[in-house]
């Protein structure tokens, strides 16, 4: 059996080396040619899966090993009869302890914020459960759920009106209610002033131009983006607006990609009618320094300066404007700067991997809620 897989998915040759011969390639690079011969593809969200890529190739499964499935033409792969499986869920957690660690660089405690949360899938429904846990008041918008589900389900509108507005949509061009452009000039106009607006879903969900031209008219908003239309050709100018910035990797934890390569790992076990005989906890190496003391002081105070040490967004944030400053230089070609940032991205570990000592009372129970140990 021949394996064709993206370069950047980890563990490949772990899960996938006695199934067959594996060859890794750039993602964003893939071509027909490339697959001529292999029974198997595996790909991240670079990866274009259509016609073009797949006819006339023997590929009969395609796993992505992403929870975002837009770079599949899954009508194609289903009348092609291509088995196809994506990785729901796998990065969620990592993309929820984005929100945190942004909201903590801006200064913003989310308790006592209202929060509204567009999308409440596997990664705005793990926000809204953790955000409720803990008492902040939610707004949710998503047109595909129902109040049975989310009790705090309301308007499109009415989210508009919180503190911090997270986008944790898919992105979606047909259908009752596509995603696509959802934000634009005259619902950026409804936000509050000093509102916090965070992209964590697909960058063309938000209307990226007149994001830039709501910003440039002097709008009294913080902008947190961590996905572009498009990338990785991504607007500089708009980078230049926002308060905070990065190549999309707020699904980037390491532990976020390794599920996602086990889930589809079991998903080809599934095609190939074989039982996994792989364990993912046998493979996730372990942190090398997981312990952490929580400073003195308010609560507060005390989790703003921890988040960083854990997970400090400010050093993505730089790396993306210090490439931004090289292109502008003609010292980088800025597209492949990004994905260079992605694909050498720090093996970043989830808040679960590190124990917090010195937290008593209310201090523990709020790093109970964030998912320290
Ligand atoms: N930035 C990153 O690194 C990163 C990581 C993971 C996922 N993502 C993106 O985030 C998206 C959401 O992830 P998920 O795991 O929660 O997906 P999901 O499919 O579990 O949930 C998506 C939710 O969005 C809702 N939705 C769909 N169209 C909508 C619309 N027009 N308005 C409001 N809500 C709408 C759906 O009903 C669903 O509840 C993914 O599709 C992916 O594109 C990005
Ligand atoms: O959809 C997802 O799972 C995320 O957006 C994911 O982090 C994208 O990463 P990529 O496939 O582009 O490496």
């Amino acid at each position: 059996m021949r394996i064709v897989a993206d370069e950047n998915i980890p563990l490949v040759n772990e899960c996938f080396g006695e199934m067959g011969e594996v060859v890794r390639l750039p993602g964003r690079d893939m071509t027909n040619a490339d697959l001529q011969g292999a029974d198997a593809l595996l790909v991240r969200s670079v990866t274009q899966v259509n016609e073009t890529l797949l006819h006339n190739t023997p590929v009969r499964f395609v796993g992505t090993c992403t929870i975002g499935v837009d770079h599949l033409d899954i009508d194609y792969l289903e009348r092609q009869g291509i088995t196809w499986s994506s990785a729901p869920g796998c990065n969620a957690n990592s993309v929820v302890e984005y929100v945190y660690a942004a909201l903590a660089h801006l200064d913003v405690d989310w308790l006592g914020k209202r929060v509204g949360i567009i999308g409440c899938g596997n990664v705005g429904g793990r926000l809204y459960q953790r955000l409720k846990a803990q008492g902040v008041e939610c707004r949710v918008y998503d047109p595909f759920l129902s109040t049975e589900q989310i009790p705090d389900l309301t308007s499109l509108e009415t989210v508009f009106e919180s503190d911090v507005v997270c986008m944790h949509t898919p992105l979606t061009r047909s259908g009752s209610h596509p995603s696509f452009h959802l934000i634009g000039t005259e619902e950026l106009k409804q936000l509050r002033p000093g509102a916090v607006l965070l992209n964590a879903g697909r960058g063309a969900v938000i209307d990226n131009q007149a994001l830039l031209a709501h910003l440039e008219a002097g709008a009294d908003l913080r902008v947190v983006l961590d996905v572009w239309e498009p990338e990785p050709d991504i607007s500089r100018p708009l980078l230049a607006r926002v308060e905070l910035g990065s190549p999309h990797i707020a699904g980037y934890s390491y532990d976020g990609k390794m599920q996602g390569t086990f889930m589809i790992y079991e998903a080809l076990c599934r095609h190939l009618g074989r039982a996994p005989d792989k364990v993912l906890d046998a493979l996730r190496p372990a942190v090398a320094d997981p312990e952490r003391t929580l400073a003195g002081g308010d609560v507060w105070s005390a989790l703003k300066t921890l988040i960083p040490q854990v997970y400090d967004i400010a050093e993505d944030d730089q790396r993306l404007r210090a490439l931004a400053d090289r292109a502008e230089r003609g010292e980088a070609d800025f597209a492949k700067g990004f994905d260079q940032l992605r694909k050498q991205y720090p093996k970043r570990r989830e808040f679960n991997n590190y124990r917090v000592s010195e937290a008593s009372g209310e201090a523990r129970a709020r790093l109970n809620e964030l998912g320290f140990k």
